[in-house]
């Protein structure tokens, strides 16, 4: 069996530390090459995620599904991608256990991990333990965090300032705009009234939104191939004016009145928080209040377009939630 780079992580979120990551492991590939091929780069992540099996009430809302993970560590640079499936029979397992049966058998010239890596049973095995473990056998590569703006990226702080509705924070940790995907469902056939139409998602409990406020980001049809980004002022919330109480990502694309979203599969690209949800005690002051958001939208979205073929996450439509339906 050939040799291969090994990377090992959670992987929620698949942010800049992830890709540093995966960039590295390509880079050893290419320079450990064995008979004119690189190396293969194997990711390998757990799900669900560690705390779904031990705390389930304080498992953190992932960042994407486990599909979009997979699809974004092959894009950043994973051949392949080995998916552990995470109980309470693997947590158990010793360090040395999880490098026997996880490690070992993918027959690595280097293992890569980031310095907040941990395994083994009660997490106890670390980066240094890993190296321990190998027996020389293969290189252990200890990479230290990723910064971006003097912060430390992580999947928990990218889940905290989306929570603060900081959707551009997230994006430069992400590496790419925050994503939430789904099918537009019936709403409360309000917006056509109110002279802005929305294209409704319900809110996943697994899944990270961004908190209630007015944002701008990109609607992109996931069921059409090539479909452009289209420009779109969202709301996150529970239509407080309304008294509503499911909470919601409402979407219009701005200046279009021609579009049939019911039904279609969907991704919304959060760009920048406007501002926070309000309750409106008149429906006027609401709709003078839309009208400038979406000037606003216009603005922001202008300055930063996104290319051709490339999706309103800023990345090629085929690598990131592309036609599944
Ligand atoms: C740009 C934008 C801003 C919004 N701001 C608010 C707001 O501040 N307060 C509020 O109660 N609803 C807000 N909404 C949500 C509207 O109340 C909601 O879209 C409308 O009631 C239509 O609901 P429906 O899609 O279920 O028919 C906003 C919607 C958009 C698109
Ligand atoms: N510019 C637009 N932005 C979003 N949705 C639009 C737009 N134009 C038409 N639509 C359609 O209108 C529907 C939303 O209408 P709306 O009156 O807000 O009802 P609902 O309460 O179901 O959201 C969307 O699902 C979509 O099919």
């Amino acid at each position: 069996m050939p040799h291969s780079v090994v990377v090992i992580g959670n992987f929620d979120g698949v942010h800049q530390g992830h890709q540093r990551l995966l960039q590295v492991a390509r880079e050893r590939a290419h320079t450990l090459a064995e008979g004119g091929r690189d190396l293969k780069v194997i990711a390998v992540t757990l799900w669900p995620h560690p705390m779904t099996v031990f705390a389930a009430d304080r498992a953190p809302r992932l960042l994407t599904t486990l599909d979009d993970r997979l699809r974004l560590l092959r894009h950043y640079g994973a051949d392949e991608v080995r998916v552990i499936q995470f109980n309470r029979e693997v947590a158990s397992w010793s360090p040395e256990r999880f490098v026997d049966t996880m490690v070992r058998p993918l027959n690595p010239a280097v293992v890569i991990v980031g310095a907040n890596f941990t395994f083994g049973k009660g997490a106890r095995g670390t980066g240094e333990t890993l190296r321990e473990l190998s027996g020389g056998d293969f290189e252990v590569q200890n990479l230290g965090l990723v910064s971006v703006g003097g912060r430390k990226t992580s999947s928990s702080f990218i889940r905290r300032t989306l929570a603060a509705g900081d959707v551009a924070t997230a994006a430069h940790h992400l590496g790419r705009t925050f994503r939430v995907t789904g099918v537009v469902m019936v709403g409360d056939q309000r917006g056509h009234t109110l002279g802005f139409p929305t294209a409704n998602l319900a809110i996943s409990a697994e899944l990270a939104t961004p908190g209630d406020g007015v944002y701008a980001g990109w609607l992109t049809p996931l069921d059409e191939p090539d479909a452009e980004p289209l420009e779109a002022a969202i709301s996150v919330g529970t239509n407080p004016t309304f008294d509503g109480v499911e909470r919601r990502v409402e979407s219009y694309v701005v200046d279009r009145t021609d579009l049939h979203l019911y039904g279609r599969h969907i991704a919304v690209d959060f760009v920048e928080h406007l501002r926070g949800m309000a309750r409106f005690h008149d429906i006027d002051e609401l709709i003078t209040q839309m009208h400038s958001d979406v000037k606003r939208t216009r603005e922001v979205l202008d300055a930063t377009r996104p290319t051709a073929g490339v999706t309103g996450a800023g990345i090629p439509a085929d690598s990131w939630s592309a036609q599944r339906d």
